[in-house]
């Protein structure tokens, strides 16, 4: 009996072969542009260099689908819609998880290979990533000082700009508290939007209540675990971007001017939903 040729498969008559005239994978991705889009810097060229712009550029296209999500369960919330947001939430949380493990990725980068790269580089910085700091104000971590960073992209600030004056996540899930009949302070329902979120004991008494009854208050409670999710989700990201920083150049400080390590440990203190970590300590007695 012959033995069946496993080394090759056939094309089977229907698989289309002809794109001159039809979409094709690479028409409908725009393949040409996203794959034109890397243009290392190095001279003479670095090995590692492709290796640090596919990093940045993956972790901006899941920024951009985070911002997608985030921007949608806003919106939801808003609309008492709650199921369907703590869907776009479960989804943010894989991506999450998507762009801490790539951070692996980019260790495989040595000091010394990184170092003939980092002169190329020049000014340019993290810092300056707007859809980063879209999801920061997403999320509630305003500070109108990020704004001016990009005054160099008229698109982008204005982005900003307006985010910065309207509810986040978390402004919209306790505005939703309040119009379903929890005890929500009142300070926190109209305000300023603009002004980043401060710890409140109100909202604190709050989510007691929903923490020592959760079958009284399911949907609440679960959104609350989910948002715990999503904070505990970025301080791992900050945590591993910080360990790579400091494995990669120690105490330098940044191309963007700032103090490198320092500065950026100091965003691991940086909370967005102070009032679900707070509650902990008052459960159980
Ligand atoms: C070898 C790799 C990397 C090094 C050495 C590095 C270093 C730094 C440093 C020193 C800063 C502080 C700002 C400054 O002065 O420049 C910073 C900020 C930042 N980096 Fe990186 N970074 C690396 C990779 C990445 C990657 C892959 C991303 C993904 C998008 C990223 C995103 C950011 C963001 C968003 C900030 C601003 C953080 C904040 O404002 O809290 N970095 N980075
Ligand atoms: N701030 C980094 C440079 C850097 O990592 C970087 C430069 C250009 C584009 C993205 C970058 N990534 C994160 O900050 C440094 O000081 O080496």
């Amino acid at each position: 009996m012959a033995v069946p040729d496993s080394t090759r498969r056939d094309l089977e008559a229907g698989i289309e072969t002809d794109f001159r005239r039809q979409m094709s994978y690479g028409d409908y991705l725009c393949l040409d542009q996203l794959l034109s889009a890397q243009r290392p810097q190095s001279d003479p060229p670095q090995h590692d260099e492709l290796l640090f712009i596919v990093q940045h550029q993956t972790s901006e296209l899941w920024l951009k689908l985070m911002v997608h999500e985030l921007r949608s369960a806003r919106a939801l919330l808003a609309a008492d819609d709650l199921a369907p947001a703590l869907k776009r939430l479960a989804r943010v949380k894989h991506i999450q998880h998507t762009l801490t493990d790539q951070w692996s990725v980019l260790a495989t980068m040595t000091p010394s290979e990184y170092a003939e790269i980092r002169p190329f580089l020049a000014t340019s910085s993290g810092f300056q990533s707007a859809q980063y700091r879209e999801v920061e104000f997403l999320l509630g971590n305003k500070d109108a000082d990020m704004v001016p960073v990009h005054a160099h992209d008229p698109a982008a600030r204005d982005v900003l700009a307006r985010l910065l004056g309207e509810p986040s996540l978390y402004d919209e899930f306790l505005r939703h508290l309040a119009r379903t009949g929890y005890a929500v302070p009142a300070d926190l329902v109209e305000r300023d939007w603009s002004v980043k979120h401060r710890a409140h004991d109100g909202l604190v008494d709050l989510f007691a209540t929903v923490y020592a009854a959760p079958e009284e208050h399911w949907g609440v409670y679960e959104t609350c675990e989910e948002l715990v999710d999503l904070e505990d989700n970025f301080q791992e990201w900050r945590f591993r971007h910080l360990q790579v920083v400091q494995r990669t150049i120690g105490h330098k400080s940044g191309t963007g001017g700032s103090s490198g390590v320092a500065f950026l440990r100091r965003a691991l203190d940086l909370t967005f939903f102070p009032e679900l970590y707070e509650v902990r300590t008052r459960i159980g007695g």
